[in-house]
């Protein structure tokens, strides 16, 4: 859906899907962060439409999401997700019912979690001060090993028997590595590494490292080496400043992101975009945590992976200077020591959250 314009200010239309456990206190302190940023830059309009769809409505209607769901999902812009998990239902039913039964249809392909040591986030790495670990990471997000494929044979018999076969098809592993190589071009290293296992991994593996050598040549403004993926956990902690765009496989990526995540500080600051880099469907934003049952309900999630997730969706739908601006002023809420518990602060989410909203009002009353 294209937006709307009312005068010269357009409006943009967001589906909130906050879900579970800390989805729904990060969420809340998301829309509010990006309400405050609508009202004060005064230049764009943001519509939010809430869908319930949670473990709590699987438990009681047996589905995530209801028959008609997907269609009207794509009456939107963006979306906004929380995170789905709950320990009532088993985490395969719950994340294939929910957050894949929307990622695979519209082929949200391409998975973005950026990185960065902010002001006022350590990172647990000797050498790394603010400003380092300025990395994208580009995760495959339509197939590989989390493509669903495999099956499960004598179940609860000794011989009980399974397999989960991972799917690399040329187009996709193409269209992917295309997208990475088009970040990492405009980035101001224009450096991409391509990690693999295509040692132990003797096919689709390899099938990456070729692709990925033959669009090189399309690219060759853009510096292009490639890692094992065993090797690229030692790269990340022991030279980080030696890496800038990295594109791995949906299993892989998911990985290096989280430990990408806590060298920067913690889970809780990263976020994570969903994309359908063609725009035929909405693309969904989201922190790259999940529902921490263990945290949930106390009020002291970070949601800052959530504001960082609503800054980039900002950026996807236009609005690349009030993108900026948030994230500008999330550090400056940060910088000032205002944090939470998993950053080494004890301020709650609310807390972070009314910071963030005072800093975008000064920082637009300034302008
Ligand atoms: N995209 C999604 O919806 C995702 C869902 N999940 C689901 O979430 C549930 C819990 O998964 P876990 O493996 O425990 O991962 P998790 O990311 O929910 O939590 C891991 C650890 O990080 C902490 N943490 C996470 N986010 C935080 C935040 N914003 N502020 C402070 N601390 C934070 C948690 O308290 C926990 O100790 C499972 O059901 C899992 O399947 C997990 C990852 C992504
Ligand atoms: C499910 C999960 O861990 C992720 O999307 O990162
Ligand atoms: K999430
Ligand atoms: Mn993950």
């Amino acid at each position: 859906m294209s937006p709307i314009a009312v005068s010269d200010s357009p409006t943009y239309s967001i589906a909130c899907i906050p879900a579970d456990g800390i989805g729904t206190e990060v969420i809340e302190a998301g829309v509010k962060v990006l309400k405050t940023l609508s009202e004060a830059s005064n230049s764009f309009q943001l519509e939010f439409e809430d869908y319930d769809w949670s473990s709590a409505t699987f438990l009681e209607t047996g589905k995530y999401i209801p028959d008609g769901g997907l269609e009207n999902l794509k009456k939107h812009n963006a979306i906004l997700f929380g995170a789905v998990g709950d320990p009532k239902v088993p985490d395969h039913i719950s994340l294939w019912g929910l957050r894949l039964a929307i990622c695979q249809p519209f082929q949200q392909y391409a998975n973005v979690r950026p990185t960065k040591v902010f002001r006022g986030t350590k990172s647990p790495l000797r050498n790394c001060n603010t400003g380092d670990l300025d990395w994208v990471i580009i995760r495959e997000n339509s197939e590989g090993e989390y493509a669903g494929q495999g099956g499960r044979s004598h179940r609860g018999f000794p011989w009980e028997t399974c397999t989960e076969v991972s799917i690399f098809t040329r187009h996709c592993v193409e269209r992917l590595i295309r997208f990475a190589f088009e970040t990492a071009q405009k980035r101001p290293k224009k450096h991409l590494t391509v990690v693999t296992k295509s040692n132990a991994m003797r096919n689709g593996m390899v099938m990456w490292d070729e692709v990925a050598l033959e669009l090189a040549k399309e690219f060759p403004d853009v510096k292009m080496d490639k890692m094992l993926v065993d090797a690229m956990t030692c790269r990340m902690v022991l030279q980080p400043n030696s890496i800038d765009t990295i594109v791995a496989t949906n299993l892989h990526a998911d990985i290096l992101s989280d430990l990408a995540a806590a060298l920067a500080g913690s889970i809780g600051i990263a976020p994570t975009s969903n994309l359908d880099p063609t725009r035929q469907h909405p693309s969904m934003f989201e922190p790259i945590h999940g529902s921490a049952f263990d945290i949930a309900g106390k009020g002291v999630a970070n949601p800052v992976g959530t504001f960082w997730s609503a800054a980039e969706m900002m950026r996807w739908l236009g609005e690349e200077a009030a993108a900026d601006r948030l994230l500008e002023c999330m550090e400056n809420v940060c910088g000032a020591g205002m944090l939470t518990r998993d950053l080494g602060g004890s301020a709650g989410t609310e807390e972070v959250t009314n910071a963030v909203c005072d800093e975008i009002r000064k920082s637009y009353s300034k302008a």
